[in-house]
């Protein structure tokens, strides 16, 4: 499949990039609201996937915020700790703590994947039942509902959601696939495969920090395999989308502007 090559935004630092990231989704959300009456974002765990969430939910409190009617959101995850629903390990729980709760997204438009101390004891059951849920939200015949943007934090060595490199979820073709032994604690966890995640409508990669420059370089560069490194064979249908701060974006070939296509996260508009 042919895609647009990616949007590369550098912000200063991991303040300007939580603040950048939390505008632009906020005017995504609002855009998708204003055509299709509903939005869906798909979260991230990590560092800045959760400042960003929590950028978003201060914005909330201001005008441009009120933008986005938050009774008519849809949420879903891209990964999850197969874990406690109390466990402080949990996605979840930090994304509900710090915007969900305070924003009040109706519970059924919580589409959490399962904790380990729910109705599955195995991951991989798991896994199956939030791929029959996606479907379930979809129209006939597809496998995903529309995703307007699905945020994904990267680690140093290319991981996306709980996608890690030269392991069986980087060669899985399902969805949505139950991961074991996971290099990362904690070792069990549940992601989107890169078939879920590749049928988003536009996919916003949010790195922070010197340790991922090398990640973020390979994958912007050609050559790498989504299997290598799995930040590599993640696009959305319409928008691939990499935000990253000045350290994150240091090992890039040319700075931006100079070769890659740069834009302001202030500016990103909703073309829908
Ligand atoms: O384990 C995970 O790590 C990544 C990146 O986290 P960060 O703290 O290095 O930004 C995150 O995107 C993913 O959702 C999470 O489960």
């Amino acid at each position: 499949m042919s895609t647009s090559p990616p949007d590369v935004v550098v912000e200063p630092d991991a303040e300007h990039l939580a603040r950048a990231g939390a505008e632009a989704l906020v005017a995504r959300l609002a855009a998708a609201q204003a055509v299709h009456g509903t939005a869906s974002v798909v979260l991230t765990g990590g560092g800045i996937g959760t400042a960003v969430l929590r950028r978003v939910a201060e914005l909330a409190a201001e005008p441009v915020g009120e933008t986005v009617d938050w009774t008519a959101v849809h949420v879903w995850w891209g990964d999850e700790r197969f874990v406690p629903a109390d466990d402080d390990e949990r996605n979840e729980k930090a994304a509900r703590r710090v915007l969900l709760d305070v924003v009040g997204v109706p519970a059924e438009r919580v589409h959490a994947m399962p904790a380990s101390d729910g109705e599955f004891a195995e991951p991989e059951d798991a896994a199956a039942w939030y791929a029959a849920e996606l479907a379930a939200a979809a129209p006939e015949g597809r496998a995903v509902p529309r995703l307007d943007v699905l945020l994904l934090g990267m680690g140093p060595e290319g991981h996306v959601a709980s996608i890690f490199p030269e392991t069986p979820a980087a060669r899985d073709e399902r969805p949505v696939v139950a991961v074991r032994d996971c290099p990362k604690p904690p070792p069990t966890r549940v992601s989107l495969g890169f078939a879920a995640i590749n049928a988003a409508e536009e996919v916003w990669l949010l790195v922070s920090g010197e340790a991922k420059a090398p990640a973020v370089a390979a994958a912007l560069a050609e050559g790498a395999t989504a299997e290598q490194l799995p930040a590599a064979g993640v696009h959305g249908v319409r928008t691939t989308r990499w935000l990253l701060d000045r350290a994150a974006a240091a090992g890039l070939p040319v700075s931006p502007g100079q070769g890659l296509k740069s834009v302001s996260a202030r500016h990103a508009t909703d073309s829908t």
